[in-house]
């Protein structure tokens, strides 16, 4: 029993001396509990890292992106600079890839405009081709520049475009994409040390020719014969290419620097599995502190071997639908909504991921809507569509409820399924379904009760 009984025979001094020992006991005490609970708050924070894997096609990276942009605004910040030899070497491939496509001997290359003649004479077409021919020329040092980006990102590598089916000049690079393609691992540890000792004066170089390109690449894009063979281009429908073109004049200036629509717009296709630890900054949400582990992954159908050993410790699944993918073929003429289905259904199948929480993003929603704008009919190519109508609410509505009914299949008990419509490239328009994400898999798996409410109000 605490505090003891008095003795019967206690003085007065005696009772005031032990009063005040059972005071600073007391407070001792009180001192020792908060003590304990702050160890307990600490520990929570310290939990285990909440790791999540970002799954599906077309848009992972981007997601990502938008995670990092918006839940630790500082390190992303400190990253952007680094993003800029990545967004160079973006435009860089674009212009030689153009400069590929229009080249002589490319059966690619545009036809001649139908025989257009002005009114002086002068056949426009062999005008814009007499320019492309100039600008090649003048344009020659950015094959170079593209060499020491690709091994400056790929530490000495040579540089991965996928290899063309178009055969090209001998002295022309013969690539058929204008992605760019850097093996896992090698990602950020080698973007920074771009700007260490040594790498800053080939950097600045590199920088120099390209601002130095800067008029003939705008000279490029404003040329009518590029113009058309952009527009009507397969490679280019789904390409940030026009972004990146309309953006030179301000991409090539030395004092550039990244703004997050730029970055959102990069392309650096993943290959394998990269880990990014997020921790979150700000007061954005309760747990703040708290640690994430993302695992980004390549989506091409030969990389998805690599993802399964991630799949014994995750929290959260984010599997990425593009819902513009409805009329693409994959490089192995299976159409690419057929694919995403097939591997929704192989991952809720999975035994290993029975108790996971899934959300799935269903993403370029913009590039959905200038397909219907277009006039594409969605049920061409998804015969069960039928005569529903062919606008991208209807389409996005059908697909989500096509991934959910199958999602309801393969789960024997109930378990989370959570799904947004987004465009990525909007951060804005994200963020929204990054604040949702963020609550689900931080209070989730805490508080499994939770989904029946989120259901309830609506919030899935
Ligand atoms: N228009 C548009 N483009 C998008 C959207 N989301 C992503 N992109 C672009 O699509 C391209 C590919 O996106 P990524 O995020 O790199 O795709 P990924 O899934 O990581 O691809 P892999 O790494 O090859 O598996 C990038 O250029 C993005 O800017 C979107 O909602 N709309
Ligand atoms: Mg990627």
């Amino acid at each position: 029993m605490w505090p003891p009984l008095p003795p019967p025979d206690e003085s007065e001094l005696e009772r005031a001396m032990r009063v005040q020992e059972e005071n600073i006991a007391a407070a001792k005490s009180r001192e020792i509990d908060l003590q304990i609970e702050t160890d307990k708050l600490e520990a929570q924070k310290k939990r285990k890292p909440i790791r999540i894997l970002l799954l599906g096609e077309s848009g992972k990276s981007t997601i990502l992106k938008n995670f990092q942009f918006h839940f630790a605004p500082i390190a992303f910040k400190e990253d952007s600079l680094a993003w800029r030899a990545v967004i160079h070497l973006n435009l860089v491939c674009i212009v030689n890839f153009v400069l590929d496509l229009l080249h002589p001997t490319s059966p690619a290359q545009p036809r001649d405009g139908g025989g257009r003649s002005s009114r002086n004479g002068v056949d426009p077409d062999s005008r814009s081709t007499d320019e492309i021919k100039q600008l090649r020329m003048r344009l020659r040092p950015l094959r170079e520049v593209e060499i020491i980006l690709f091994k400056k990102l790929t530490m000495g590598k040579c540089p991965t475009r996928r290899p063309s089916s178009v055969t090209l000049g001998s002295d022309q690079s013969s690539f058929k994409s204008a992605d760019v393609v850097v093996r896992s691992g090698s990602g950020w540890k080698v973007l920074s040390k771009l700007h260490g000792p040594g790498g800053q004066g080939q950097i600045n170089e590199v920088r120099q020719i390209i601002a130095a390109c800067c008029p003939d690449i705008v000279s490029l894009w404003e040329n009518e014969t590029v113009q058309s063979a952009v527009s009507s281009h397969e490679e280019f429908q789904e390409h940030a290419t026009t972004f990146f073109l309309n953006n030179a004049l301000r991409i090539c200036q030395m004092g550039y620097e990244p703004t997050i629509d730029d970055i959102l717009r990069t392309r650096l296709t993943t290959l394998g599995v990269e880990e990014h630890r997020l921790t979150l900054e700000g007061g954005q949400i309760e747990q703040r502190n708290q640690e994430w582990v993302i695992y980004d992954v390549g989506g091409s159908r030969t990389q998805r071997a690599a993802w399964v050993p991630y799949f014994d410790d995750v929290t959260v699944i984010i599997f990425i639908v593009p819902l513009s993918a409805f009329n693409q073929v994959l490089d192995e003429s299976v159409f690419s909504l057929f694919d995403s289905f097939q591997l929704w259904r192989a991952i809720c199948n999975s035994k290993i991921l029975a108790g996971i929480t899934f959300i799935v993003i269903f993403n370029k929603r913009d590039l959905l809507a200038k397909k219907i704008e277009a006039g594409i009919q969605f049920k061409d190519f998804v015969t069960s569509y039928k005569d529903k109508p062919n606008d991208a609410q209807s389409i996005s509505q059908y697909l989500r409820q096509k991934f959910a009914g199958i999602h309801k299949e393969l789960s024997p008990v109930n378990r989370p399924l959570f799904s947004h419509i987004t465009c990525a490239i909007d951060s804005q328009a994200t963020s929204i379904v990054l604040i949702r994400s963020a609550l689900i898999f931080s209070l989730l798996p805490l508080h499994p009760g939770l989904y029946a409410y989120l259901q309830f109000a609506k919030f899935c």
